[in-house]
């Protein structure tokens, strides 16, 4: 189990988060729901281990990984799928997917994934992963290659951000693979439609968590509440998107 204990975290003196109590069991699916400037990337961050939080502690399976980095954490089975993808020059989307091939995928599996992510095979497995993509393509070859790697922990930052429509459904099939292959997924939203498909929510605004529980009560205490209270007394319903 991944946990985060009592953490805080402080910026050029501003206190960013405060006092954040989460548990993320294997087999089950998360989301972190809250408005902009909640605090919400910061957990993912610190979760990842990209910043250090000033107080607390990350645990996983009991153990203190506080002090990992990024790789470490990767090593250990902790993968983030950033807000921002990567462009990688020269090298074609089966290359990037296989890792040059030292990833043992067979084609079905490949096809599979990434017809799941809204890319033909065969429109897309030969091109290169350069600026010819388009920003929601390569986000969804990251997705992909999420999949493919089977970690235990998956956590998506805005997974639907830069994606057209078909966003929604697209999350629901991903989330339904990563319950197949036993990957445990963090999702990081600001739109309760998106979610109300994970099985637990942690609602959280202005770096504290207001509330936790099945997805379902969560985001409708979220519809509820958000942009009324004094934390967010500057952001009316009107302005949320
Ligand atoms: N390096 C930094 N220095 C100062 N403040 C920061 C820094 N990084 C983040 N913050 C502030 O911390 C708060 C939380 O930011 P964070 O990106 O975690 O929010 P978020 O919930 O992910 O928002 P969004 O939905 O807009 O992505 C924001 O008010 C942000 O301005």
């Amino acid at each position: 189990m991944l946990c985060l204990r009592d953490i805080t975290y402080e910026r050029n003196g501003r206190r960013i988060l405060s006092e954040i109590n989460m548990k993320f069991q294997e087999g089950m699916s998360y989301s972190i729901l809250g408005p902009n400037g909640a605090g919400k990337s910061t957990i993912a961050q610190v979760l990842m281990g990209v910043v250090k939080p000033t107080g607390g502690e990350v645990l996983l399976d009991e153990r203190d990984i506080t002090g990992l980095n990024v790789t470490e954490r990767a090593r250990l089975g902790i993968t983030l799928l950033w807000q921002e993808p990567a462009r990688y020059d020269g090298i074609t989307v089966k290359e990037y997917l296989t890792l040059g091939g030292k990833v043992k995928v067979d084609k079905n599996e490949l096809k599979e994934v990434l017809e799941l992510v809204g890319l033909p095979y065969e429109l897309y497995a030969h091109r290169f992963v350069d600026k010819s993509l388009s920003g929601g393509e390569r986000k969804r070859i990251e997705l992909a290659s999420l999949l493919l790697l089977r970690s235990r922990y998956a956590i998506l930052d805005e997974p639907d951000s830069g994606l057209d429509i078909t966003a929604g459904e697209l999350i629901e099939n991903v989330l339904e693979y990563f319950r197949k292959v036993g990957t445990t997924v963090i999702l990081i939203t600001h739109h309760e439609e998106i979610a109300a498909k994970t099985d637990f929510a942690y609602f959280v605004c202005a770096g504290r968590l207001l509330k936790k529980g099945f997805s379902r009560e969560v985001v409708d205490y979220y519809k509820k509440t958000c942009g009324r209270c004094f934390l967010t007394g500057m952001v009316g319903d009107d302005d949320k998107d």
